[in-house]
């Protein structure tokens, strides 16, 4: 709750603005109540004294009531979008490897879910607030019709209170479970689309998906919600139990013993009817202030998991004289599998204007000395070095803007975010003539028209955004990979010398090993070791003799 408390402390004067506004119209409701028990005995004089107070108090009342609704609604709105806004901070400022291991499913549930549930509380709120009014009201008036009557009613809220917080301990038990296997379900949610294609050409791996492993999900977070919310609903009727035994031991036995005149007695009947409908209505709300708590716990927690990265920022440096790593170290360790995979230590250095590339068998560990090198993976032991220095915590993010970086698994944004060259458009437009995109695309104010691309195509536009980046030092992981050999050839032998050329470092990861002659050095790694080096022009395993001849192009 201390999140929520943070978050109203900051509107602290519309909370109690809402609360004081509630809190009249409740009591202007038990007002109400007061002078229709007063009409009813009231000498005919007396009535249209009583009927403007009834008409002054009704409006007050019923401004107070749209207020306070208005409040809490502007409240709760506000509650959502600053916790939306902190938590997708969180996220964007999270180390990218906790980012990685925590994946996208557990987020999304709070950015959605969990958000909501605190909103509609919010827009509870009102009604709770009022409703809790209108009983403390009702209550002062029954003191003041008779002190004995009011103690008795005391006792038996405190009795009805001791019943509905067994109830809530336990439902809150099972509203948590439920609440956490949520974040599996959206997961699965999330796979029914990624795996969309595995799904419909294999109808008995669908059946298990949906059947077994998200029916499984649904069925087991129903039963947990259902065994909540019976709780509840049992805690609930133990409430209305309670408050008639009360009313019906205080009409019918303590008013035998208890002197009383008529008009009491008809106080008594109007303010024990009028109570019943808040009692419940406050009853019921309790559900729904334990899953808000749930939510919030669920948001404080992934809060805390997406630790930030206490980064400065920097202008990163237009130049630099060597980038490099210094018996830095990787590990990744696979739960299912019980295994370790170990990169390193690793002892490299780049220097401006050099074309590397980077070999090895799959799972050799490439991508993850790339990751180690851009900044994305923090050396578990050893260092990350520009110019010779360590890259501490504070200048990763700075370092990190030397790179731009086409991953294999890469992602496309819709538009050129945060690249305000001058003729941005033209120059975009001009790329995708020489990547033989315009006839697909086109680029204007910044944005794609399209991203309905094959996925060579997609490459080929995630190389245009790198080149419009204009970063230092370029990193390509396999980007060859999926493009005919036209492209290929394109890429390996004109773009790649062209960025050289304009003093960029090129690291290119490759399988492509026709072309490995064609780079400065390479480096090979296997199991996580580097095990070779040397000049591209010394080498000599396949591929090695430079084919030149143009029909070299038909059969790469
Ligand atoms: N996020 C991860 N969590 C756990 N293990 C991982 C993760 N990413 C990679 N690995 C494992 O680390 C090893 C090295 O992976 P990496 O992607 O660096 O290899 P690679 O040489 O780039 O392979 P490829 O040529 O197939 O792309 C592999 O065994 C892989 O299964």
């Amino acid at each position: 709750m201390s999140l929520l408390l943070h978050l109203v402390s900051k509107s602290r004067w519309a909370l109690v603005a809402a609360f004081a506004a509630s809190l009249v119209g409740g009591l202007g409701n038990a007002a109400l109540l007061a002078l229709i028990n007063q009409a009813l005995f009231a000498p005919p004089s007396g009535l249209a004294r009583l009927g403007w107070q009834f008409l002054a108090v009704g409006i007050v009342a019923l401004a107070s009531r749209t207020l306070a609704q208005s409040l809490f609604m502007w409240l709760g709105q506000k509650a959502k979008a600053t916790l939306r806004m902190r938590t997708i901070r969180r996220i964007g400022d999270a180390a990218f490897a906790h980012l990685e291991k925590q994946g996208a499913a557990k987020s999304l549930a709070v950015l959605t879910q969990d958000l909501d549930t605190i909103v509609v509380f919010f827009v509870g709120l009102p009604a709770l607030a009022m409703q809790s009014a209108v009983i403390v009201g009702c209550l002062i008036y029954l003191g003041y019709l008779s002190l004995a009557i009011f103690a008795v009613a005391v006792l038996t809220i405190v009795l009805g209170m001791v019943g509905v917080r067994y109830a809530h301990t336990r439902a809150m038990f099972h509203l948590r479970a439920s609440r956490k296997r949520e974040d599996d379900l959206v997961k699965y949610f999330l796979a029914l689309f990624d795996g969309a294609k595995e799904l419909k050409l294999h109808r008995e791996r669908k059946r298990a998906f949906v059947d077994e492993t998200l029916g499984t999900g649904v069925e087991a977070v129903r039963v947990q919600r259902t065994r909540g919310y019976m709780l509840y609903a049992a805690a609930s009727s133990w409430g209305n139990f309670i408050l008639f035994a009360f009313i019906g031991l205080t009409l019918f036995v303590f008013a035998r013993y208890i002197q009383t005149d008529s008009r009491v007695m008809s106080g008594y009947a109007i303010v024990f009817v009028y109570m019943i409908m808040p009692i419940e209505a406050v009853l019921a709300s309790i559900p729904g202030i334990t899953s808000a708590r749930v939510a919030l716990e669920r948001i404080e927690q992934v809060n805390a998991e997406l630790l930030p990265e206490n980064t400065r920022v920097g202008q990163p440096a237009r130049t630099f004289q060597t980038i490099g790593l210094e018996g830095a170290t990787h590990r990744y360790f696979r739960e299912k599998e019980n295994e370790v995979f170990s990169l390193g230590p690793i002892d490299l250095t780049f220097r401006p204007g050099e074309l590397v590339y980077l070999i090895g068998g799959n799972g050799s560990g490439k991508t993850t000395l790339a990751k180690m090198l851009v900044g994305l993976y923090v050396p578990e032991s050893g260092h990350v070095l520009l110019d010779g220095k360590p890259v501490d915590e504070a200048a990763r993010d700075t370092y990190r803007q030397h790179f731009s970086v086409v991953f294999s698994d890469f992602f496309l944004f819709e538009s050129l975010l945060g690249l305000r060259t001058e003729g941005l458009d033209a120059l975009a437009q001009q790329l995708l003539v020489e990547l033989q995109l315009d006839h697909k695309i086109s680029v204007k104010d910044g944005a794609f028209s399209t991203l309905d691309l094959s996925q060579g195509q997609r490459k080929r536009l995630a190389l245009l955004v790198a080149y419009l980046e204009d970063r230092l030092f370029y990193v390509f992981d396999e980007w060859a990979a999926d493009q005919d050999p036209l492209f290929k050839e394109a890429f390996y032998r004109r773009l790649l010398p062209a960025l050289k050329a304009k003093g960029k470092t090129v690291l290119v990861i490759t399988h492509d090993d026709r072309y490995f002659h064609l780079a400065d050095r390479f480096i090979k790694l296997d199991f996580g070791q580097v095990v070779e080096q040397g000049l591209g022009a010394d080498w000599t395993g396949p591929g090695a003799a430079p084919s030149t001849h143009p029909a070299g192009l038909a059969s790469a």
